[in-house]
């Protein structure tokens, strides 16, 4: 499984003969990328950073154990140049590589003997949907004795026992060397969600997967990509045949009924295409795709009962997820595992097993008090179909109860203001995570969204606005609690507290239904 120095250097494009001998049979356990993950026999992978230079923490690096240091150089004259560190009676060799950071997922992907290779790696892409995708990807494999995981933003792991994560997609190291992990527990399916930052910066550079999936764009990150232009090309970068950001993008699953994944259909002959609207059947046929289209949904209490037909077949399935948005990822992880083939009748007949996602649309309730909604919509766009989901499942008042992350997208906050106040019956913001941002200033700029500030009520403290609205709510009302889904913290400052908004809704009215 380890790799000898000598044969990272070769890989590399240096002779083995450029490095002291002794050093040559080396055992490397693992790359690393953080000085304080570091471990006795790994390699530090030095790099410049948004806030440091990896490069400062070699000396810690060395100290914990490190026995090479690869590290990068923007002098295209240093490239494959070694430097000897000496640590105790140690020689530590330091590699420095031209612009490592682009290089990173390959290297990484030779060291880790190509994990991604060695299973069934779907990836996700999309504005929204993702983890639920994802979550059900996994878990319906598993409900074929597939061993299955997970990675994103739940966490990474084998499914139903996730690691938390700092990231949605992994640095390019952290990638491959979980996706190596997951080999080693003979792991046979993993669902992956692909962000755009980990298109942009390199994380799935190197992997291969059997299929990647386009569930939607919409407004979000434009603090990072500048316009949706660009933010847009990102997502299709995982799904370009012919300059690829990855090294297999697989078949693909596209949603048709987003206006970017209809254009890009007509890129990819051979996609599949996915509909919840019926008054598209008509078309899917006709086209050239193979396809899987709603033909009739029908919104119960705590689900929908969905009617499709598809290029496999037709069929009914009932689901425990609710809103509309449910039934295109649970329809486009259909088409996922019809496209992967596995048989239409044995998922038709598991699809009732399928469990709601943690923190997605997940529902409190309890006699005599009115239901809680814990939901992770974080954008407008996913607000927007949050209530809306809600709605077709309460007759009483709907109210809605948000806020927005601090360092993150500054023009969502007052455009998820005016969804609130269009599309709920009461509105109450309170504080997401405002990082190192003013949570006055965020709270300021979420209420110049609202065309009528006086009917909104600003409560700050998250668990004392789910408290208040609860009490303010008639037993028939439905509560959307909106923005942090599964987190069980809070990022104040730099600083991470304990706070959960499941935790609450269940201190408050029992576990979920
Ligand atoms: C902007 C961005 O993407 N930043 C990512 C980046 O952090 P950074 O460049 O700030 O790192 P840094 O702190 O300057 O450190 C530089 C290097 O020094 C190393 N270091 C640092 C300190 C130390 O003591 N020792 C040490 O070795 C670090 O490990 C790193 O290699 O590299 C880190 C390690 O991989 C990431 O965790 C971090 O994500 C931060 C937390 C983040 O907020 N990213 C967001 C914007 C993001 O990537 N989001 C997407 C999409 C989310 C979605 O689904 O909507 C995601 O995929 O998560
Ligand atoms: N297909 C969809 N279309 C629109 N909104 C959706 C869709 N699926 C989920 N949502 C909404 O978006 C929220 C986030 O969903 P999910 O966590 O599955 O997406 P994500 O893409 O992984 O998000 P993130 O980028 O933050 O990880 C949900 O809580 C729900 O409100
Ligand atoms: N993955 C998303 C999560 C946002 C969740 C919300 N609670 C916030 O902190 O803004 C992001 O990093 O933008
Ligand atoms: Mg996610």
């Amino acid at each position: 499984m380890n790799r000898y120095l000598s044969e990272l250097l070769q890989y590399l494009g240096l002779e083995s003969s450029s490095l002291k001998e002794s050093l040559r049979q080396l055992t490397l356990e693992n790359l690393r990328m953080d000085s304080r993950m570091i471990k006795p026999n790994d390699v530090f992978v030095a790099v410049k950073g948004y806030h440091v230079d990896g490069h400062s923490y070699i000396d810690q690096a060395v100290a914990s154990g490190a026995v090479a240091v690869l590290s990068s150089t923007d002098d295209a004259g240093q490239d494959k140049s070694i430097q000897y560190i000496e640590y105790q009676t140690k020689l530590i060799p330091q590699i420095r590589i031209y612009q490592l950071s682009e290089k990173l997922s390959d290297i990484a992907d030779y060291f880790y003997h190509s994990p991604s290779t060695h299973m069934q790696l779907v990836g996700v892409t999309g504005t929204n949907g993702k983890t639920t995708v994802a979550q059900l990807l996994a878990q319906w494999a598993s409900l074929f004795d597939q061993k299955s995981a997970v990675m994103g933003t739940i966490g990474n792991g084998i499914y139903g026992q996730e690691k938390p994560s700092e990231n949605t997609t992994m640095s390019a190291v952290d990638v491959q060397s979980t996706l190596a992990e997951f080999v080693q527990q003979n792991v046979q399916f993993t669902a992956m969600e692909v962000s755009s930052h980990g298109l942009v910066l390199g994380r799935v550079k190197a992997l291969s997967f059997v299929a990647t999936i386009f569930t939607n764009l919409s407004r979000d990150h434009l603090d990072f990509h500048g316009s949706m232009e660009n933010y847009a090309e990102a997502k299709w970068s995982l799904f370009d045949h012919v300059s690829p950001a990855v090294k297999q993008p697989g078949k693909n699953i596209i949603n048709y009924d987003d206006p970017v994944g209809l254009k890009w259909l007509d890129r990819l002959p051979d996609a599949v295409a996915v509909s919840v609207k019926q008054e598209n059947l008509v078309k899917l046929n006709r086209w050239h795709h193979r396809y899987v289209c709603a033909t009739q949904v029908a919104y119960h209490t705590r689900g929908a009962t969905i009617s499709f037909a598809s290029s496999w077949g037709e069929a009914t399935i009932e689901s425990q997820l609710i809103g509309e948005f449910n039934v295109a990822n649970l329809l486009a992880v259909l088409a996922t595992l019809l496209t992967l083939d596995y048989p239409l009748a044995e998922l038709v007949k598991t699809t009732k097993q399928l469990r709601p996602i943690c923190g997605r649309m997940e529902i409190f309730a309890a006699k005599h008090k009115p239901t809680v909604i814990v939901d992770y919509a974080h954008t407008p766009d996913a607000l927007e179909k949050a209530i809306q989901a809600a709605r077709k499942h309460c007759d009483g008042n709907l109210w809605v109860i948000f806020g927005c992350g601090g360092d993150r997208d500054r023009g969502k906050r007052p455009l998820m203001a005016a969804t609130a106040e269009q599309f709920a019956d009461n509105v109450v913001v309170t504080h997401d995570n405002p990082r190192t941002e003013d949570s006055n200033q965020i709270i300021t700029d979420v209420l110049a969204g609202f065309l009528d500030a006086g009917r909104v009520q600003v409560i700050l403290d998250r668990k004392q606005a789910i408290i208040s609205v609860i009490n303010q709510a008639q037993e028939n009302d439905m509560i959307l609690v909106a923005g942090k889904g599964h987190e069980d913290y809070q990022i104040i400052g730099t600083q991470k507290y304990h706070y959960s908004d499941r935790e609450t809704a269940i201190q408050l009215l029992g576990v979920p239904v």
